[in-house]
């Protein structure tokens, strides 16, 4: 299942001491149910907050968090059980094989039992192309696979919203040319509700059912756009690339950024 995510009225304020950082300030989207949402801004504007603040391990200062249409708060501690997050950091157990890694997930959620726990697994590692490295360690494997690992744990769990963080920021170029694809393939098949935080403008529009941006902090919503290209893109990447359309889009969204004309 996916839910709709929906933001009201959202500012995030950081006090240390007598100081304030106004991080955003009344942020308010919608997301619908399996819908792709992007998130480009300037660093440091707050895109990290805001995913922590819809997870729930930040409390905003003001505004509401709708999942489905059902307020939402957290303890902090961890994410809320309707969310998975994906980080740019591998942040894998470095103790624990693949394969482990993967169930950990599973193990939180505590309503599995072992077997069933390591075939989810399993099958997750299949389907991100890991099929015969669930004994390995994390040490053992590239920072590709180390990612494509991150992502089976995150959808092992069957989130209702998969929040992504940079996931492909760290990788080189043609490992995160080939997991973009392979996200859109498995987003394609699950249609799980995702809200992907880039820095990378043309992974944005590749990616996107629709991109928000956000100003330098205090941030907030300066643009949406609509990217209208047909899914799937995947077996016509080249030609969604050199579109005119994409070629729009891109230098709308270097506008917004602030950079300078293509
Ligand atoms: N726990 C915290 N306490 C105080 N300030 C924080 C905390 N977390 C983040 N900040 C500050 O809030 C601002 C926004 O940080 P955040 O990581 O959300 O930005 P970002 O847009 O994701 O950055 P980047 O694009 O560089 O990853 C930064 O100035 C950061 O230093």
């Amino acid at each position: 299942m996916s839910k709709s995510i929906r933001v009201d009225g959202l500012s995030k304020t950081f006090e240390s001491g007598a100081d304030e950082l106004v991080v955003f300030e009344n942020v308010s989207f919608d997301v619908d149910p399996g819908e792709f949402v992007v998130v480009l801004g300037p660093s440091g504007c707050g895109k990290t907050t805001l995913l922590k603040t819809i997870a729930r391990t930040v409390d905003q200062t003001a505004g509401t968090i709708e999942l489905d249409g059902t307020g939402v708060s957290g303890d902090g501690s961890r994410p809320h059980p309707d969310v998975s997050m994906v980080f740019q950091d591998f942040v894998l157990l470095p103790w624990k094989s693949v394969l482990e890694n993967v169930s950990t997930g599973l193990k939180v959620q505590g309503d599995v039992e072992k077997g069933k726990r390591d075939e989810i697994a399993r099958e997750w590692l299949d389907r991100v192309g890991l099929e015969g490295f669930g004994d390995c360690y994390p040490k053992e494997l590239s920072g590709g696979m180390q990612q494509r690992v991150g992502l089976a744990r995150a959808l092992a769990v069957d989130p209702d919203i998969l929040l992504m963080d940079e996931p492909f920021g760290s990788l080189d170029a043609q490992t995160k040319d080939r997991l973009q694809t392979e996200l859109l393939k498995l987003w394609h098949d699950d249609r799980k509700t995702v809200v992907f935080v880039t820095h990378d403008i043309d992974e944005a529009i590749y990616m996107a059912d629709t991109i928000l941006v956000l100003s330098e902090k205090p941030a907030t919503i300066i643009d949406r756009i609509d990217v209208d290209f047909e899914r799937p893109r995947w077996n016509r990447r080249l030609d969604v690339e050199s579109s005119d359309r994409f070629q729009e889009i891109k230098a709308r969204l270097r506008s917004d950024l602030g950079l300078e004309e293509i």
